[in-house]
């Protein structure tokens, strides 16, 4: 029987929670952690550990099917690769900075400036588009270091809470781009490979709006349901059910996280008691 061959990065900043989310869906690696490639248990699935950077590569030549990968990553090395689902970890940005004493007002400022990055392709890409030439730096590592030391006079690099920049004394001014982690799809997948890929498609989205979302539980004088059930959205309508006590009903619902809090203010209000709020871990529409 045939397997589906994916990438995850070797070891970084994407590689835990590209693990953890192959567990959540229920594959059973056995690995020892040296080894660069594992088989699943459990599905017809095997993991090779790579460097992110070399991962566009082996999706182009087919060497490996599927993989886990910061899309900033895919849009510099592998623009031609497509990806079919957001993965909602390792959430980024590429962007512009600029020592913090530098005057800046647009992207024209750039003309004949040196910026040193380890993504030309991406600042190629977005000079041309905004008819600005500079010279670029290619480093590949400690970038918001090259202007401190005269190497150049902006950088372009990721960006996720600013504190390296600040550390730097620098100062982000434009975003190039914005990157999570994505599942991305070698455009020689066999049929068969096609075919497991989708079942883990769908598993990881079950995963993902289960990571999106809340079981509530509450209690309700029965005189308020109406008003409740209004403020609950439910993935069809809530369910209600009688508590021993007389006059009393459970409301049990699903609510997106980001929605939350909002929701419970509005819940209590409207007369909610004893509101019970759990994970899910797997939401299947
Ligand atoms: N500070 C950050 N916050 C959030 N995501 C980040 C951050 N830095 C990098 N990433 C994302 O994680 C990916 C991997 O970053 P990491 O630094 O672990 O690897 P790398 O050194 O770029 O790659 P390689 O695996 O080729 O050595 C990046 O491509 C980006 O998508
Ligand atoms: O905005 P921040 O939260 O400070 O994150 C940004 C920094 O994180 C990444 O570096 P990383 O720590 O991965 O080191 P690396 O250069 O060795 O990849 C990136 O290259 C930036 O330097
Ligand atoms: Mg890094």
């Amino acid at each position: 029987m045939s397997k589906l061959k994916i990438a995850v990065q070797k070891s970084g900043r994407l590689n835990e929670d590209s693990m953890r989310l192959l567990k959540d869906i229920g594959i059973s690696i056995d690995n020892g952690k040296d080894q660069l490639k594992a088989s699943a248990n459990n599905f017809p699935l095997e993991v090779f550990y790579l460097r992110n950077g070399d991962i566009p590569q082996y999706l182009r030549d087919g060497v490996v099917d599927a993989a886990i990968i910061g899309k900033n990553v895919l849009i510099e090395k592998g623009n031609d690769i497509q990806f079919v689902e957001k993965l909602g970890f390792s959430k980024c940005r590429v962007s512009i900075a600029l020592p913090k004493s530098d005057k800046y007002n647009s992207i024209e400022d750039l003309e004949d400036k040196r910026i040193a990055t380890s993504y030309p392709n991406t600042v190629n890409q977005f000079l041309k588009k905004n008819n600005v030439k500079a010279d670029l730096h290619i480093i590949n590592g400690s970038v918001e270091i090259a202007p401190n030391i005269g190497l150049a006079d902006a950088i372009v690099d990721i960006v996720s809470s600013g504190s390296t920049l600040f550390k730097n004394n620098l100062v982000e001014k434009e975003v190039i781009l914005n990157s999570e982690a994505v599942l991305a799809v070698s455009p020689l997948i066999s049929a068969e490979n096609q075919e497991i890929l989708n079942k883990i498609q769908f598993r990881i989205q079950s995963v993902l709006k289960g990571r999106a979302s809340k079981y509530v539980l509450l209690n309700a004088p029965n005189d308020k349901l109406d008003d409740i059930i209004k403020v609950l959205p439910g993935m069809k309508s809530p369910t209600v059910l009688p508590l021993a006590e007389k006059g009393w009903s459970s409301v049990h619902t699903v609510i997106n996280k980001n929605q939350f809090w909002e929701i419970i203010d509005e819940l209590k209000l409207k007369g909610a008691q004893g509101i019970l709020v759990c994970p899910i871990e797997k939401m299947v529409l």
